[in-house]
């Protein structure tokens, strides 16, 4: 965000479908919202697995009539995607392990780590 120099307003979502679990429940739960409407929406998220959240907030968007959506994603799983999703600006594709750090969880542990690193989670055991 500290790249961008045009006015922008910054705001937080807070979405979750797969809750303990390392696989997608498929269920997204929208737990903290915003409002889109008639705006330009840059989406930013830290990861891309399945695809589903970003479908099902892309349909959610376009219902809600936001004047734009692009996505940025910081890491995405490419031979994990369920949904098609158009990703305008990707920082790194990862294989297909399941990781935690740097703000990402398992099962909400771990999002501290400065680091982002590959958990091996209970249900690979
Ligand atoms: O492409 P997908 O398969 O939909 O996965 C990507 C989503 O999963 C993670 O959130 P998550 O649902 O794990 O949030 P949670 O830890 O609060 O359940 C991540 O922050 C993305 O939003
Ligand atoms: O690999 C992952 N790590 C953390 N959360 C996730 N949500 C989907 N995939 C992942």
């Amino acid at each position: 965000m500290r790249e961008i120099t045009f006015p922008v307003a910054i705001d937080y979502m807070s979405v979750s479908s797969y809750g303990s679990s390392s696989t997608t429940s498929g269920v997204i739960t929208i737990k903290q919202d915003i409002n889109i409407r008639s705006k330009h929406v840059l989406l930013v998220e830290d990861l891309i697995d399945s695809g589903l959240t970003l479908q099902h907030l892309g349909q959610l968007f376009a219902l809600r009539e936001a004047a734009s959506v692009s996505i940025c994603t910081i890491l995405s799983k490419p031979s994990r995607r369920l949904a098609d999703i158009p990703i305008d600006y990707c920082g790194i594709e990862i294989p297909d392990e399941f990781v935690v750090g740097y703000g990402l969880d398992y099962a909400e542990q771990y999002r501290n780590l400065p680091e982002v690193w590959i958990v091996e989670t209970e249900e690979q055991q």
